[in-house]
Formats: structure tokens, C-alpha cells, sequence
């Protein structure tokens, strides 16, 4: 009897999957439409499709849960109906979920449309987040110029929201509970299908924390040198809108006059770039020869048909922010992005098409498993190729970067260049989900989340904002990802895992070995390693079929999410940090904030 419950089971799990896969390709078809051309029409259409599909979904869970599936005996059966017996935001009666999704697209639309005026020219308002603001903070070396465009920025795309989010935070708590969740924090939580994950992120924290805060200090200090005594003081949090990014969540652009041998060459891949007429195809091929010389997949010819690789001028409005879609259906896979022609979006190409390459490598599997191992997979994909792609040596390759020296003080440039970017970053994402998770959980009311959001990022991140701020402020919401619903640990636990990724790569790719000198993990680059590349498609291949640590053993032979990847790859700069605040006397961490934000 049982045995035959299960055949049953087998059978509606094949035909239940088709299904979805069409349910799925129809409404991300209509979310494409929407946001790659923001119209009432798009608007009302992916509306419409996402509530007719939410019902469909809900009228096959019901037939799901008609099977008693907890006692089957095929683990991997179970784990199909285990995943589809959670139905996420499609288990909110219809009114409820037009709510839902009307909030998140009020958030994002307002995002995407939201426009500043020019500090210089205050005649021009046409300024949006990409790329005018972002090539402000990249470029701009006047405080003032950057607080004006700071404020302005959360301004415009900040508080508006705020009304917004409640009203999503409220409808979105509502499905987690109708999904057996106390709130929309576990049920995030609950994709990294482990008992203790949250502790598990804390403990990544504790390990990776004196890293940061020996980055910090030499960062403040030399902040401070330039702008002086009253801008950056010497023990307090670093103002927010001297880092070079309107977010502050990686400190790229403050490099060029911060590193610790400025006498050294500089590597400016943005100027080799523009020197050597890139464009974003260009772009776009490098990268994707960067895969194939995995023997990875190369990108279909429905990729380059269908991707959108540059803003386009007809003056529609769009989402700009950069993006990788699946549409289920096994041969449609695409990009998004407003590509310009700088290093960042280098990295940012070579970041989506690695979701792009996780879609091809689980294409075949069942739809209920074309995910990432966990949500912070999808996001290493890429960059470990950025690692490789980074290093000066791969650069030479390419010819963007001319010949120097391979000394030690290059070295910890190097290092420090990079640091700029995946050590800063750690706290910031770290502290996007602990706000939400406070909110999900109610222990941030609304009355309170200015003052919490930015409690958080001095406590962890220790930046402040320019300038004080109310509960008439939303800053949370400048950032795309609370916009947008976008769950954000999943940045937190790839900035980890990418490094643990890299170094078994790079010792199957021969560009590794510990303790040897001449085979610095940070000198690694495993272009044109078949060995690295069959290893890691493997690993991606698996997609979400198995738990996370099953397909990270496959690749690392480690069970466990850790910090020792980042820790040795930067040991030598955090060795050097050390030595250097020591020398100059700098305050490690930093005193309460004078700024006024509660
Ligand atoms: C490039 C993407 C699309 Se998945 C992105 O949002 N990233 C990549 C780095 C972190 C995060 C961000 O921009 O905040
Ligand atoms: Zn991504």
C-alpha cells in the first residue's frame, strides 16, 4: 500500500513540476516585461499574471498535500515534496497578496524613478543612482558635494518608502506565518536549512571582526589626513559619505589615496578599459571566455538575443540595478544591467553571468531544485572568477594592466585593494538583515527604524551618517535591496565561502599551495584549469537537490561554512595592519557616534 502511495507520489511530483516550470516561465516573462520598461500596462499585466499564478499554486499544493509523504521511503522524493509543500507568499489569501506585491512594486518603482539634482549645477535633475550618483561618490573628493548628494539620494529614494515597507513587512509576515514561520526572519533563515544558522552567521562575525577593525582604523586615519581633524575624527565612526560608495558598502574608490605604497604603480583597470575601447559586449565576452576556459558553458545564443547589457536611451524608466533571471524553462536565461564602462562593472559582469552559469549547469534538474545549494552559492559563482580575474598577473593576461613589480609592498597593496572590498563589506551586509529581522520579529517597530538601522551600522560597520537623521528619514530603503525585497545574508555568507571556493579551486588548479611563497592564494588565477572548472561545475550541477553542506563538500571536502578561507587569503595585510596601527598609534574600533540619529 504504502509502495504504491509513493509510485502515486512519483508520478504527481513529475507532472506537479512541469506545471510549476510553466507557472514560474509565465510570471518571470511578465516581470521582465515590468521591469526592464516600468508602465502602468507592465505594471497591471505582471500583477495580474503573478495573482492567476499564486492560484494555480495554491490549487496544486492542495493536491500536494494530499500525499503522505513524510512517510516515504525515497529521501529524495521527500526532500521534492518537503520543498513544494512550502507555498512562500502564494499561500496569502488573493487580496492579501495583491497587497504584498503592490507594496514591493510601489518600493521599487520609486526606487528605480527616484532622481537628484546636481550639487554643482542645481538646474539639473536628472541624476539617478546609476549611473550619475554612483560615478559621484566614485569620483567626488569634496565633503560637501557628497553630503549634499548623500541627503539628496536618501531623500529621494528613502523616505518615501516608508509607508511602503510597513505595509509589506505586515503582508509578508502573514505568508511566513502561513508558511509555519514565526516570521519572515525564519523563513529566510530556513533556507540555509540548518538548526543553528543564525548562530553560525554570528560566529563568522566573531572570526572575520579584527580584520575589519584593523581595516577601519588605517581607512579612518588616512580619511582623516585628508579631510581633516573635523570631518574624520581620530576615535570616533567614519562619516558615511566619504567612501566612495552611496552606501558605503565597499570602499573601492577611497584606494587611490589611501593605499599603503603610494609610491607604488597603480592598477587602474577603469582607465585601461576606456583606453582600450571596451564596450559592455566587450565586456561581456571576456567574461564569458573567462568560463569557457573552464570548460564551463558558454552563454546561448537566446542570452545574447534577450539580455539588456546597456540602459537604453529611449527614456524609459527601468530597473537599472543588475540582475541574472532563470525562466524555467531551460533555454531562456538572461542579464539586466545599465552597463558602463569601469572596473566595477567588470566584476559586476563577471558576478551576474555566474548566476547565469549556475542556471546552465542545473537546467536538467527538476524545477524544485534549480536553486542555489543555499542563496549564498549563487552569489560566489562569479565572484570567485573575480578573483582569479583580479589578480595582477590575470590582468597583464589581458593586457589591462603594464608590467611592475611583484615585491612585498605591492603585494599588501594588492590585498588592501581587495580588502576595500570583501573585508569592508562583511559588517555592512551582516547589519541589512539583522535590521530586517528585527522588524520581521517586531522588536524594530516602525516608530523605530531609522534609529535601529543606523544603531546597527554604527555598532557593527561603525560609519555614521552625515548629517542627523528622524523617523521622518527611511534610509533602509535607498538601499535596492529593501526596496526590493531581496533577502541580503546570502552576500554575507558568499563574501565567506568564495574564499573557501578559491583555495580548493586554485590547489585542483596547481595555483596554491599552503605556506609556499610563490603560490600565494591571492596570486591564484585558475584560468584555463579544465581540473578547477569540472570541479566546480559539479558542485553547481547539484543546485538545491542536496543540503548546502553536501555540495560543499563535494568541492572543498569541508562541511562547514567558515572564515578561514578569507583569513588566510588576507593574513599577510592584517599582519601588516597591525604592525602599521601600532606604528601610528591609531584607536582600534571607535566611541559612540555624536552624530543624532535617534
Ligand atoms: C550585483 C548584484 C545583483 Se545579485 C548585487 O546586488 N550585489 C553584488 C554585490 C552585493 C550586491 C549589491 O550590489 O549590493
Ligand atoms: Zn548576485
Amino acid at each position: 500500500e504504502r509502495a504504491a502511495e509513493e509510485a502515486a507520489g512519483r508520478e504527481f511530483m513529475r507532472t506537479l513540476d512541469d506545471l510549476t516550470g510553466r507557472a514560474k516561465n509565465r510570471r518571470t516573462i511578465a516581470s521582465w516585461d515590468y521591469e526592464s520598461n516600468i508602465t502602468e500596462h507592465n505594471r497591471e499585466r505582471q500583477l495580474q499574471v503573478a495573482l492567476e499564478v499564486a492560484e494555480e499554486e495554491k490549487e496544486l499544493w492542495k493536491e500536494t498535500m494530499t500525499y503522505l509523504w513524510h512517510e516515504f521511503e525515497d529521501e529524495d522524493l521527500k526532500r521534492m515534496f518537503q520543498k513544494y509543500s512550502k507555498l512562500g507568499s502564494s499561500a496569502l489569501p488573493e487580496d492579501l497578496n495583491q497587497r504584498l506585491i503592490e507594496a514591493i512594486n510601489n518600493m521599487q518603482s520609486i526606487y528605480a524613478k527616484a532622481t537628484i539634482c546636481d550639487y554643482n549645477d542645481r538646474s539639473k535633475c536628472n541624476l539617478y543612482v546609476e549611473p550619475e550618483v554612483t560615478n559621484i561618490f566614485a569620483q567626488s573628493t569634496d565633503p560637501e558635494e557628497l553630503k549634499y548628494t548623500w541627503l539628496e539620494w536618501h531623500k529621494a529614494a528613502g523616505a518615501p518608502s516608508k509607508g511602503n515597507f510597513t505595509e509589506y513587512v505586515n503582508m509578508k509576515n502573514e505568508a511566513a506565518k502561513l508558511n509555519g514561520y514565526d516570521s519572515v526572519a525564519e523563513w529566510w533563515l530556513g533556507e540555509y536549512e540548518e538548526p543553528d544558522t543564525e548562530e553560525q552567521f554570528a560566529e563568522l562575525w566573531t572570526q572575520v571582526k579584527p580584520l575589519y577593525d584593523q581595516m577601519h582604523a588605517y581607512v579612518r586615519r588616512h580619511l582623516r589626513l585628508r579631510y581633516g581633524e573635523d570631518v574624520v575624527s581620530a576615535r570616533g565612526p567614519i562619516p558615511a559619505h566619504l567612501l566612495g560608495n552611496i552606501w558605503a558598502q565597499t570602499w573601492n574608490h577611497v584606494e587611490k589615496f589611501t593605499r599603503p605604497y603610494p609610491e607604488k604603480p597603480d592598477v587602474d583597470v577603469t582607465a585601461a578599459l576606456v583606453s582600450q575601447n571596451y564596450t559592455a559586449l566587450k565586456i561581456f565576452k571576456t567574461a564569458e571566455d573567462f568560463f569557457k576556459s573552464l570548460n564551463l558553458s558558454g552563454m546561448p545564443d537566446l542570452f545574447w538575443e534577450r539580455s539588456i547589457i546597456e540602459k537604453p536611451n529611449d527614456g524609459r524608466d527601468m530597473v537599472c540595478h543588475a540582475s541574472a533571471w532563470d525562466f524555467f524553462d531551460s533555454e531562456d536565461f538572461r542579464i539586466k544591467q545599465c552597463t558602463t564602462i569601469t572596473s566595477a562593472f567588470f566584476k559586476t559582469t563577471h558576478h551576474e553571468m555566474g548566476h547565469i552559469q549556475y542556471y546552465l549547469q542545473y537546467k536538467d534538474l527538476p524545477v524544485v531544485y534549480r536553486a542555489g545549494a543555499n542563496p549564498g552559492f549563487h552569489e560566489a559563482v562569479g565572484d570567485i572568477m573575480s578573483l582569479s580575474v583580479s589578480t595582477p598577473k590575470h590582468l597583464r593576461l589581458m593586457g589591462l594592466l603594464e608590467d611592475g613589480p611583484e615585491d612585498l609592498e605591492s603585494n599588501i597593496n594588492q590585498l588592501y585593494k581587495m580588502g576595500l572590498e570583501k573585508i569592508v563589506f562583511l559588517p555592512f551586509a551582516y547589519v541589512l538583515d539583522l535590521f530586517r529581522y528585527g522588524v520581521f520579529r517586531g522588536t524594530t517597530s516602525e516608530s523605530d527604524y531609522n534609529c535601529h538601522f543606523w544603531q546597527l551600522r554604527e555598532s557593527l560597520q561603525g560609519v555614521e551618517p552625515p548629517a542627523p537623521r528622524s523617523e521622518e528619514d527611511f534610509d533602509p530603503a535607498a538601499k535596492y535591496h529593501i526596496s526590493s525585497d531581496v533577502e541580503y545574508m546570502r552576500y554575507y555568507i558568499s563574501y565567506i565561502i568564495q574564499f573557501q571556493f578559491h583555495r580548493s579551486l586554485c590547489q585542483l588548479a596547481g595555483e596554491y599551495v599552503p605556506g609556499d611563497p610563490d603560490k600565494l592564494l591571492s596570486n591564484c588565477d585558475i584560468y584555463n584549469s579544465t581540473a578547477a572548472g569540472n570541479a566546480l561545475g559539479k558542485m553547481l550541477q547539484m543546485g538545491s537537490s542536496k543540503p548546502w553542506p553536501d555540495a560543499m563538500e563535494a568541492l572543498t571536502g569541508q562541511r562547514k561554512m567558515d572564515a578561514s578561507g578569507v583569513l588566510e587569503y588576507f593574513q599577510p595585510l592584517y599582519d601588516w595592519l597591525k604592525e602599521e596601527n601600532e606604528r601610528t598609534g591609531e584607536y582600534i574600533g571607535w566611541e559612540p557616534s555624536n552624530v543624532q540619529y535617534c
